[in-house]
């Protein structure tokens, strides 16, 4: 053995018993928690005061549980060494010792920054950053970057390793999941990942650049930096489609994180799923930023007043309000600024007095006329004057006994009707002459009109919203459970403060407060987390938002999400060469502006993780072609096979596109294999990894023809080794190898066929097929001398 091997030998054997121990003091921190969970389910409950106890204390170690459980793969992942000789581990979880001194250091911590930060112009006081490899308890690599050789001892020199951590992380073959990167996060995404909790940051990067991976990461640090703000107001993650959100949906789990809560623009508003599609055309109009005006423009409508006097005809008698009055009641009414339903309560209190007047003239009327009729008598021939009267007590009573009655309801809901959302939207969109009355000139209102009762769309959400805020709700009973729920807070803090002594939780090297627990557990009478809590309420002030593929939220969906985060604390995270939809972003300000006057930063992303150099030469002609003002990101892999175009007729498809993704797969499975069969030998590695079905392609097609090329294959979720998608659907996920069929099918289709195509072609992490019928696209010119035809 030579004396590096030997060095790097004992490196291995001495960085195993550290990994070794550190899974020791993880194994007995669980061992803790089960105890505890055991003990927690032994408490009586003989109160209910005590079952909300039991419940809390158990949900909490159940918690606890499933962190340390979450933490099991790559528990160490990192070394720092300084130049007074100190070594600091660093991992997925933060470990202490009995003495309580820290002996694993969370990845968010900020004694773990300068493992993410250094380098070697700036080595923040390293001499040495290590990366450890593990293969389960045991640490099958190490990768060493030296920043002062000088500074290390002759022993440690001896045992430096150099493969790069990053790229051997990218090599992986996908899963269909995304996974954490907490190991190998690089320099410029930590800034992003560490940026301050307040303000809007706008993270912009070409495909691949690691923005969602990043923007995950940094729902993770923030919630652990932030624990106390976060955890009781709840962070949103906004992605783009249900397949992207199930994509990325293990990476906080990974990290300990579960109480985050993801939606797509469709799914913001409770109750409603929109599972129907607009055009291009009518996504334009519905995003519109003036579309506010039209809602607002719709309800004003049905704030009405009657053509002439306004006359209910009540048990044989006519009660008549001038025209006049009503008018002058809508205008008090609206006066008052406050939403449709709730000034609803003012402009019926006040048209059932007038109406009380009402009856009583028209009472006072009918007597006069019998009065008439009994003449000489002189008691009877004294003049009525029964609305002077009233008192107000009368007109209260009358105006009950008046609400009372159908007739009376139906003029009043005739005049300012209660109005849900739902209702006021579909009315809406299903009138042709509603919309022509209130729309702005320029805006396309004809593309809207659509048959009552159609099913609802993502851009039908944001108008539902708005309608929501302009309706208001009666939330007196909600404000009834608050008031009521503040009392109970001191009750729950006590008591919080006593599990986390009892438990020994705070002893754990977890960061935990008294207050953020009691939070937590809550007990709103519902069992909810603040998770559920916050999904299942429109009105819901998240502490932070991410909103993942940005640029394809239309000025609409803006509105919406900015009223979901009053403290404007967000993360906006794109690429605005890749917007899809017609309704999406053309510049940040653009979007932002509105809402945010600027106060807005933005961090850049420049270097392209996913896609090796060969295939990124043809997205970048794509990229030129159709959104020349945007730089496409440099890669960092390359080497991968050339991308190729292929030459199909419609007839041959059926047969010939499954037998090509069959070879596709397996020629990234033999790629993958060496990895599987590592110590194997190569060869035999690729025979395995072919065999066993290793890596994933994906088949990307126009919208139009999804469901013909989804039928040439066997239906599977994201895991499964072929899976058909659309471009839309494709959107922020990745392959191993990418097959794009009908590019100019997918130039085609929308106003931003350019930018689709783009997206499509930057999925693959190792190869890229075209299928063409017809002449390939100009812009895939560069593959057209690599057709394999
Ligand atoms: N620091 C890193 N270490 C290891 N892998 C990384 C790192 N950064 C990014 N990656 C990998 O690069 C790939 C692309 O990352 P991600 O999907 O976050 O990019 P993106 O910018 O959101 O792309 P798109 O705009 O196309 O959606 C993922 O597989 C991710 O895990």
């Amino acid at each position: 053995m030579t004396n590096r091997q030997d060095g790097f030998a004992q490196a291995l054997d001495s960085e195993q018993r550290a990994v070794s121990w550190l899974y020791g003091r993880l194994d007995a921190a669980r061992q803790r928690a089960e105890e505890a969970l055991r003990t927690a389910y032994g408490r009586a409950t003989g109160t209910r005061q005590a079952m909300v106890e039991r419940e809390a204390m158990a949900s909490e170690q159940a918690r606890r549980l499933a962190q340390l459980n979450a933490v099991e793969r790559g528990l160490c992942f990192g070394r720092i060494d300084d130049g007074s000789g100190q070594s600091t581990y660093i991992g997925r979880i933060g470990l202490r010792d009995e003495e309580h001194e820290s002996v694993l250091i969370d990845w968010r911590a900020p004694a773990a920054r300068p493992f993410y930060v250094a380098t070697a112009t700036d080595p923040g006081g390293l001499v040495r950053r290590r990366h450890l490899h593990l293969k389960d308890r045991t640490v099958v690599g190490i990768d060493d970057e030296v920043f002062d050789l000088d500074g290390m001892s002759d022993g440690d020199r001896r045992t430096l390793v150099g493969e790069a951590a990053l790229l051997a992380a990218l090599r992986r073959g996908r899963t269909g999941r995304m996974g954490d990167v907490v190991a190998t996060i690089q320099t410029e995404q930590d800034r992003v990942i560490r940026s301050s909790l307040q303000g809007a940051l706008v993270v912009q990067g070409g495909p691949g650049t690691g923005k969602t991976v990043a923007a995950l990461h940094r729902a993770a640090y923030l919630l652990y930096t932030h624990r106390d703000t976060l955890e009781r107001r709840g962070v949103l993650v906004v992605g783009p489609n249900p397949m992207f959100l199930r994509y990325i949906s293990q990476v906080l789990p990974a990290l300990g994180e579960t109480q985050v809560v993801m939606a797509t623009v469709g799914e913001m508003f409770p109750g409603v799923r929109a599972c129907a599609a607009d055009s291009p055309a009518a996504a334009v109009a519905k995003g519109d930023p003036r579309m506010a005006e039209v809602v607002a423009g719709a309800l004003a409508l049905r704030q009405a007043v009657p053509d002439g006097d306004l006359v209910v005809e009540l048990d044989g008698l006519r009660l008549r309000v001038p025209y006049e009055v009503c008018a002058r009641l809508r205008e008090r009414a609206r006066a008052v600024r406050l939403p449709h339903n709730m000034a609803r309560k003012l402009y019926v209190s006040e048209l059932l007095k007038e109406l009380a007047r009402a009856e009583a003239r028209a009472l006072e009327e009918s007597l006069h006329i019998e009065e008439l009729e009994v003449e000489g008598d002189p008691e009877l021939s004294e003049p009525l004057d029964l609305e002077a009267d009233l008192d107000e007590i009368d007109l209260e009573l009358a105006s009950r006994r008046l609400w009372g009655e159908p007739e009376i309801r139906r003029a009043v809901d005739g005049l300012w009707p209660e109005l849900t959302p739902h209702r006021l939207i579909d009315d809406l969109l299903s009138s042709a002459e509603t919309l022509r009355s209130v729309a702005p000139p320029g805006l396309a209102w004809q593309e809207l009109v659509r048959p009552p009762g159609s099913a609802w769309t993502p851009g039908d959400v944001p108008l539902l919203d708005e309608a929501a805020e302009l309706l208001g709700e009666d939330d007196s009973a909600r404000r009834m459970a608050a008031r009521e729920a503040d009392q109970e807070w001191a009750e729950q803090e006590r008591y919080a403060r006593e599990v986390l002594e009892s438990t020994g939780v705070a002893e754990q090297g977890i960061f935990e407060r008294a207050d953020v627990l009691a939070e937590r557990h809550a007990d709103d009478g519902s069992g909810l987390t603040t998770a559920d809590r916050a999904v299942a309420d429109r009105s819901w002030a998240y502490g932070h938002v991410i909103v993942d593929e940005a640029q394809e939220l239309s000025p609409m969906a803006w509105r919406m999400v900015m009223r979901r985060v009053p403290a404007k604390s967000l993360t906006v995270v794109g690429d605005l060469a890749q917007t899809g939809s017609a309704a999406g972003a053309r510049s940040w300000g653009e979007v932002l502006d509105p809402h945010l006057e600027g106060r807005w930063r933005v961090e850049r992303l420049l270097v392209n993780y996913r896609t090796p150099v060969e295939i990124m030469r043809v997205a970048a002609d794509v990229l030129r072609a159709f959104a020349p003002e945007q730089e496409p990101p440099e890669s960092v892999r390359s080497g991968g096979a050339e991308p190729r175009a292929v030459r199909l007729t419609a007839a041959d498809l059926p047969a010939d596109l499954p037998a090509l993704v069959e070879a596709e797969l397996a020629e990234v499975g033999a790629e993958i294999g060496p990895e599987i069969g590592a110590g194997n030998g190569a060869e035999i590695g690729a025979e395995i990894g072919a065999e066993i079905g290793a890596g994933r392609v994906g088949v990307v097609t126009p919208d139009a023809r999804h469901a013909e090329v989804a039928r040439l294959f066997p239906e599977g979720e994201l895991e499964a080794p072929v899976v058909v998608l659309t471009v839309g659907q494709a959107k922020g996920l990745e392959f191993d190898a990418v097959v794009v069929v009908d590019p100019q099918g997918i130039l085609d289709q929308s106003p931003m066929g350019g930018q689709d195509l783009y997206v499509a072609v930057t999925r693959a992490t190792r190869r890229l097929t075209v299928v063409h019928e017809g002449e390939l696209p100009d812009v895939l010119s560069r593959m057209a001398e690599k057709s394999t035809l």
